[in-house]
């Protein structure tokens, strides 16, 4: 599967993070979103593949683009016999969060991204557009922290398996006031929390990397960034463990659904008998390959954002692959028209 889409999809999210890169610091969170859409819409369009989105920007009704269930790629057009040959193409799956973090673009701030996850149909967990308990963690404590334990206890792991006091880790977790008596038991434990408005994907995945202070993403978030983030752990190698969650009592923001009852009937309509699961990784990007790809479109942990300059901007992406067993840092200069000078550095 991986051969040119691996390449393929760095276009994807570096044409979606240009594009929100242009609205950064206006203000103007759907515009930000919507220019990203429609640039990573009309680029997945131009690769020579069957896809599906399964998770996107919502269902037909809401979304007009990269909606659940919309069909992407050449060869799902009507006309596709006249570029492929549909049936020797594997169909794949698709996760997509065209900008992750839409406030942050808006407002100038730090850890926004274009981001997406593939793999072959039925390897990504469908998430409904829930909320989500999760874990992350580094590699080496990888099935040793566990999400049905305290924090207390996790950072106790943690410390082990990092070789570290406790009081030398650092915790994201997301500032809502869900996470209130969360956020004390981390600190009482001795560890130190760095609190975010947006972006638990960047979050997530900087736990799968060392050198970047992030040891830990504890919290809930939203569901299908836990799907994304899952995918990306899964090809490194790092802890990932989510929990749906569906009463709105606990939730304390968003829109979830009026009742607990209310989401737990919409859970089992589709499909989900124990809605009180723990998935892993695994369970949640479980195809045989699974490529995932970012592109920063504000500064983040783990990559630039969009950088300017005239007649073309220079992005950075993150490209990991289960096949390849590969995690490419991707530096991009983008040639729009006659540039006057093409800054190296
Ligand atoms: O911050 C986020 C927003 O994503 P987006 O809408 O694509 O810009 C995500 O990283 C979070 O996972 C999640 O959507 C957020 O936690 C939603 O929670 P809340 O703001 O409390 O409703
Ligand atoms: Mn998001
Ligand atoms: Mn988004």
């Amino acid at each position: 599967m991986e051969s040119t889409l691996g390449l393929e999809i760095i276009e994807v999210v570096e044409q979606a993070a240009i594009a929100s890169a242009k609205w950064m610091g206006k203000g103007e969170k759907n515009t930000a979103d919507q220019v990203a859409v429609e640039a990573m819409r009309e680029r997945m369009n131009q690769i020579h593949m069957r896809g599906r989105i399964v998770i996107g920007e919502g269902e037909r009704d809401d979304a007009p683009m990269l909606y659940i269930g919309e069909e992407v790629g050449i060869c799902t057009r009507e006309d596709a016999k006249a570029y492929c040959n549909p049936e020797e193409l594997i169909e794949i799956d698709i996760a997509v969060d065209p900008c992750e973090g839409t406030n942050l673009v808006a407002y100038g701030q730090n850890g926004s991204m274009a981001v997406l996850a593939i793999s072959e149909k039925g390897g990504l967990f469908a998430a409904p557009d829930f909320y989500m308990k999760k874990l992350a963690a580094p590699p080496a404590a990888k099935g040793k922290v566990d999400i049905n334990k305290s924090a207390t206890e996790n950072l106790k792991i943690l410390g082990e398996c990092l070789e570290r006091d406790v009081a030398e880790l650092v915790v994201v977790v997301m500032d809502r006031p869900r996470h209130k008596e969360l956020i004390q038991e981390i600190r009482d434990a001795g560890a130190r929390v760095r609190l975010i408005s947006d972006g638990d994907v960047s979050a997530a995945i900087s736990c799968g990397f060392a050198g970047t202070n992030i040891h830990a993403l504890m919290g809930i978030g939203a569901a299908p960034e836990g799907v994304i983030s899952a995918a990306a752990m899964r090809c490194l190698g790092g802890h990932f463990q989510g929990q749906l969650i569906y009463d709105p009592e606990v939730v304390k923001t968003g829109l979830i659904g009026e009742s607990r009852e209310g989401n737990l009937a919409r859970l089992k309509e589709m499909g989900i008998d124990d809605p009180d699961k723990v998935y892993t990784d695994m369970e949640l990007a479980s195809g045989e390959t699974v490529l995932f790809a970012a592109c920063g479109i504000t500064p983040g942990t783990l990559m630039e954002g969009v950088r300017f300059f005239h007649g073309g901007a220079r992005t950075q992406s993150l490209v990991i692959s289960s096949q390849s067993k590969t995690a490419r840092f991707v530096d991009t200069i983008h040639i729009q028209e006659q540039p006057k000078y093409i800054e190296l550095k």
